[in-house]
């Protein structure tokens, strides 16, 4: 059974007095658990599907439903983990977890036991008074994480949150990350620019095409888990769908080159 319906989905922003369809009639159906990775050139509306999943903004056209109810604003039930860690600077690490607990009437103590088995689950639990400008980046997005599942969310939204990170914290976290999904049961729904990444970490890589932003096509991964991002078939289907993404995306370039030639005199 679906959970999260996006059915006929579009936006618009407008600046400067022009208007952008940043995304068009996107479809797409997510069932529970699964690990979806939205994949596409630069500028093609992912975000802004992440953000309008999340409640943050809302859509032109279409509906979003989670369990058949429509998403109107955010909800306990979907956080959202971002790439620059949103983390609160003058709290400590549990602190910070404990944070987003503090509004849902849960006493202190019982936040703060959340707080530790969260920060357990992701490897953290020694950091607990540590400052967050004392920490690395990948710790920083562990406790990003933390905080996250700390509310017990039924859909977890990450808007590239491996970007910043060196390459063996990314492969650290790449193990985590489905460790702690596959433990939780909970749905993620995953940006990222690296189709790498999201064939190691994705039960379904859902393509996006640029000008407007639309979804092409997307592929079912069937390998094994634990992934690792060098096994060899991880490899294999990164260049198939690499090999897709460029030509959607020299379509959509063609297209609009079509478009602006029609435009100029
Ligand atoms: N608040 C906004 N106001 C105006 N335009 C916006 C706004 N947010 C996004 N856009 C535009 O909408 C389009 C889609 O943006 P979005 O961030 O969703 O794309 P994306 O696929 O996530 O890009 P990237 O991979 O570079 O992060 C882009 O052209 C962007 O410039």
């Amino acid at each position: 059974m679906s959970r999260l319906s996006i059915r006929n989905v579009s936006k618009s922003y407008f600046s400067r007095k022009k208007s952008l369809l940043a995304l068009s009639s996107a479809n797409l159906d997510i069932g529970e658990g699964e690990f979806i990775c939205l994949v596409g050139p630069s500028g093609c509306g992912k975000t802004t599907l992440l953000n309008m999943i999340a409640g943050l903004i809302k859509s032109d056209t279409g509906s979003i439903s989670y369990d058949g109810e429509i998403i109107s604003g955010p909800g306990p039930d979907r956080t959202v983990v971002f790439q620059d860690f949103a983390l609160f600077p003058w709290l400590n690490v549990l602190h910070n977890v404990e944070f987003g607990l503090r509004f849902t009437g849960i006493p202190r103590r019982k936040r703060c036991q959340i707080a530790l088995k969260n920060l357990k689950s992701v490897g953290l639990d020694n950091f607990t008074q540590a400052r967050i400008h004392e920490l690395s980046g990948g710790m920083k997005q562990r406790v990003a994480i933390a905080r996250a599942l700390a509310l017990r969310p039924r859909v977890l939204l990450m808007d590239e949150p491996f970007a910043a990170l060196d390459a063996m914290t990314r492969e650290q976290l790449y193990a985590d990350i489905q460790a702690i999904c596959a433990g939780h049961g909970i749905t993620v729904v995953f940006v990222t620019h690296n189709v790498r990444e999201a064939v190691c970490l994705g039960d379904r890589v859902i393509l996006f095409s640029s000008h407007p932003g639309r979804i092409c096509g997307e592929f079912c991964i069937r390998l094994p888990r634990p992934r690792q991002i060098n096994d060899p078939g991880v490899a294999r289907l990164s260049s198939n769908i690499t090999r897709a993404l460029k030509l959607v995306s020299r379509t959509a370039e063609e297209k609009q080159d079509t478009q602006t030639s029609c435009i100029l005199p």
